[in-house]
């Protein structure tokens, strides 16, 4: 029988298509698995086989054929995956020359991921500044584009969110390519250092930091304090994370005044470097800069800390080498273990690379458990009845203030479990593990992504894809408990990534992060403070409160809690979702004088327009109502931080008939010699008219 040619419907069998000899299979898996391999399809299962046909006729319409003797007689066989023609991945065109996208993506990251997924479907592209990106949102294509190997790789190029990081730590764990023999020995000997018995060895030192948390948290509760979240959670994970790491007490919780350990300043510092050579782009970093300057300093004081730390371990001698199975139960910290497990082969970690890994472990280990404490912060300010809820749980389970909570009782506590997977659904600190293509590659859908393109896993989208979650956007930790949840799509949940280069401190995140929870409600109710919405920081690589600020309450006393017993009131509320801000920029009015609504539709655009661009505080107003019509609040606007976008329409040379009485004040300021009324303010005014419209908004600026 001769062979058959496969090709993908549309394309010509005769240049794009592959022969296969299909009487040597016996099952349509088999056929479907040889067929993806010669044409990079990534998942087999998506592929259909149908009757050659004009590459007219719609893909809907195709006669299938799913068995393999069906197929032998055929000459040529069309292909489609997941239903769909092959074709290349939708997304936004057009915009500013060279510029592009730009808007599309920054500064809101978290928002615009959202909103081009559900604008172009679960794979989008966007190209801007020089940059390609793919974004996708489907379990599937996460699954595809996380697993190691063909299709994918994590290699960390120019346009990767981790290459600023790279530049410092070329060889650490989480910044170095897979393809880097660093990668896989550093991955060895680390993995088992963090696995979940490797971990029980430091329930002891985290709960005791939990501890003096509570104490400073009790000393902000009798001041009656209302205080920013973040720069607690971050003192917190910083305590823990040093500690396990290099075995110090940095004694950062001692006091309130506390400060921040001089390591984790100059980690903040490097990173913030990073972060600035990165988004100023290649041309920028060819030439000598101060941020590079920074990177540089900073890393060499950072490494000094790490052989300081290595001289004492070794200098104490306590420990002796062994395999590092042992070493990673016995040794007391992540250090100690490093300078001490051999390998199979009687091999050590080399000394650079133990540099490199403890600064990667105090970085991953800080920035990310710090943004995830202050979120669950966030959900028991926010969850009232949910926060109960879980209180309730861990007093059941027989947890006390005072009492030392023990590895087991951790493993047990499912309420606590659900709150911090809930809170990771939704507000999960990373959001964009991206990776490589390593060929072309037909993803699941059908779409083609090129060779070489970056691919990012927009995971706070896959965690709300409304085709794998109901009611995605509702805070519903017994969710976790349903049939429904248990069976979903093993990609649909993924706050640690998945795949080979997946978080390797999951177990010990999420070990911190259950015992800082229920310290926290056992002791303390929490009072969202933060005037206006939470916004989230656009200038760091990780999802994180800016601006949460909170009060302490104290904890009813559980007696109380008895008392009410009753079925659990079911209240789910929808997450607000924190929009993007800086506090560096100022509170933005789009401020508007209309007749028939074009200015004040303008003014609306232009506040939409600086939400998306990264302003924290935007108000729309009528120019009437304006801080600008009065003289005292004129005062008050121009002291501060603000910025006022007027628009304004004008009609037969006058004014619109709102803002005839603020042209009049105008005259009559400018009259009575008191112009300086406006000094100090930053405005514009957007003029809209016909051919005529000089006079009226020109003098306005004035
Ligand atoms: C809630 C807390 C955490 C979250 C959400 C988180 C998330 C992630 C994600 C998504 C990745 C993959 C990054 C990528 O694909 O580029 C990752 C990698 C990694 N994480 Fe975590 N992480 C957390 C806590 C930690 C902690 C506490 C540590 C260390 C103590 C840690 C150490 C690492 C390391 C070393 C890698 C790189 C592994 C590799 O590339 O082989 N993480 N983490
Ligand atoms: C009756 C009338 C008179 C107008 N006179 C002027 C004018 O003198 N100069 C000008 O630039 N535009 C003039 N326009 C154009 C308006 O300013 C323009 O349509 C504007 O977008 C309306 O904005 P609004 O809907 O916010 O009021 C006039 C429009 C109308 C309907």
């Amino acid at each position: 029988m001769a062979p058959v040619v496969f090709y993908f419907h549309g394309k010509s069998p005769a240049v794009d298509g592959v022969t296969i000899d299909v009487h040597e299979l016996q099952t349509m898996e088999q056929l479907r698995q040889l067929v993806s391999t010669k044409l990079s399809v990534a998942l087999p299962s998506t592929v259909t086989f149908n009757k050659q046909a004009d590459v007219e006729i719609p893909a809907s319409v195709l006669t299938v054929l799913d068995r393999i003797d069906a197929i032998m007689i055929e000459r040529e066989v069309a292909i489609l995956v997941s239903g769909r023609k092959v074709r290349p991945v939708p997304g936004p065109t057009g915009g500013i020359p060279f510029i592009g996208g730009y808007s599309e993506i920054y500064p809101d990251f978290m928002g615009n991921y959202q909103r081009l997924l559900s604008k172009y479907g679960h794979i989008v592209h966007v190209s801007f500044l020089g940059k390609s990106v793919y974004l996708t949102d489907d379990p599937d294509c996460a699954g595809v584009v996380l697993s190691e190997g063909e299709f994918y790789s994590k290699q960390i190029g120019e346009n990767h969110p981790l290459f600023p990081f790279k530049m410092t730590l070329p060889n650490g764990l989480f910044t170095s390519d897979t393809s880097n023999p660093a990668w896989p020995t550093s991955h060895k000997f680390m993995m088992t250092a963090m696995g979940a018995k490797a971990m029980r060895n430091y329930v002891r030192s985290m709960d005791h930091t939990a501890g003096h948390l509570v104490q400073r948290f009790n000393e902000l509760l009798e001041g009656d304090q209302s205080f920013n979240a973040f720069p607690w959670a971050l003192r917190t994970a910083a305590q823990t994370i040093g500690e396990v790491a290099v075995g110090i007490d940095f004694k950062m919780l001692d006091s309130t005044e506390s400060s921040i350990a001089d390591i984790f300043n100059l980690i903040t510092r490097n990173l913030e470097a990073a972060q600035g050579l990165f988004r100023k782009g290649r041309i920028y970093r060819a030439f000598p800069n101060p941020e590079r300057r920074e990177q540089k300093i900073t890393a060499d004081q950072m490494n000094a800390f790490v052989a300081a730390q290595m001289e004492r371990i070794l200098r104490e001698g306590k420990t002796e080498d062994m395999a590092y199975q042992q070493a990673a139960i016995s040794t007391t910290s992540l250090l100690d273990y490093m300078l001490h497990a051999t390998d199979e082969e009687e091999m050590k970690m080399d000394v650079e690379l133990i540099h490199e890994t403890v600064i990667t472990f105090l970085i991953a280990g800080q920035v990310t458990t710090s943004s995830a404490l202050a979120w669950l912060w966030f959900c028991l300010s926010t969850f009232p009845v949910q926060a109960r809820k879980l209180y309730a749980s861990l007093i059941t389970a027989g947890l006390t203030r005072d009492k030392e909570i023990t590895a087991d009782e951790l493993s047990k506590l499912e309420y606590l479990d659900w709150f911090i997977k809930e809170m990771q659904r939704l507000f999960n600190p990373a959001f964009q593990p991206t990776r490589e293509a390593q060929k072309d590659v037909i993803m699941p859908g059908g779409l083609v992504v090129p060779k070489g393109s970056q691919v990012t896993v927009a995971l706070h989208s896959v965690m709300v894809n409304s085709e794998h979650w109901k009611n995605p956007l509702t805070f519903d930790p017994d969710r976790w408990g349903t049939e429904e949840v248990r069976k979903r799509h093993k990609y649909a949940y993924i706050p640690f990534a998945a795949g080979g280069r997946s978080c390797i401190g999951y177990n010990f995140a999420l070990q911190e992060l259950k015992l800082l929870l229920a310290r926290t409600v056992l002791n303390f109710q929490i009072e969202n403070t933060t005037e206006g919405s939470v916004i989230y920081d656009p200038e760091f690589s990780l999802y994180r409160p800016l601006n949460f600020t909170m009060r302490l309450r104290k904890q009813i006393d559980p007696s109380e809690l008895k008392m009410e017993e009753g079925p659990v009131i079911e209240e789910k509320i929808e997450a607000p979702t924190p929009v993007v801000g800086s506090k560096l920029l100022p509170k933005f009015w789009a401020v508007h004088a209309s007749n028939n609504g074009t200015c004040e539709g303008m003014a609306g655009d232009a506040a939409a327009k600086a939400r998306q661009f990264g302003f924290a505080d935007v108000r729309v107003v009528s120019l009437r109502d304006s801080p600008l019509a009065s003289a005292t609040s004129t005062a008050e606007v121009a002291a501060a931080s603000n910025f006022f976008v007027i628009c304004v329409s004008t009609y037969n040379g006058e004014p619109p008939d709102s803002a005839l009485s603020f042209s009049d004040m105008l005259d009559a300021e400018i009259k009575s010699g008191n112009d300086s009324r406006f000094a100090g303010i930053n405005f514009c005014v957007f003029g809209a008219g016909n051919t005529q419209w000089g006079p009226t908004y020109q003098a306005f600026v004035r």
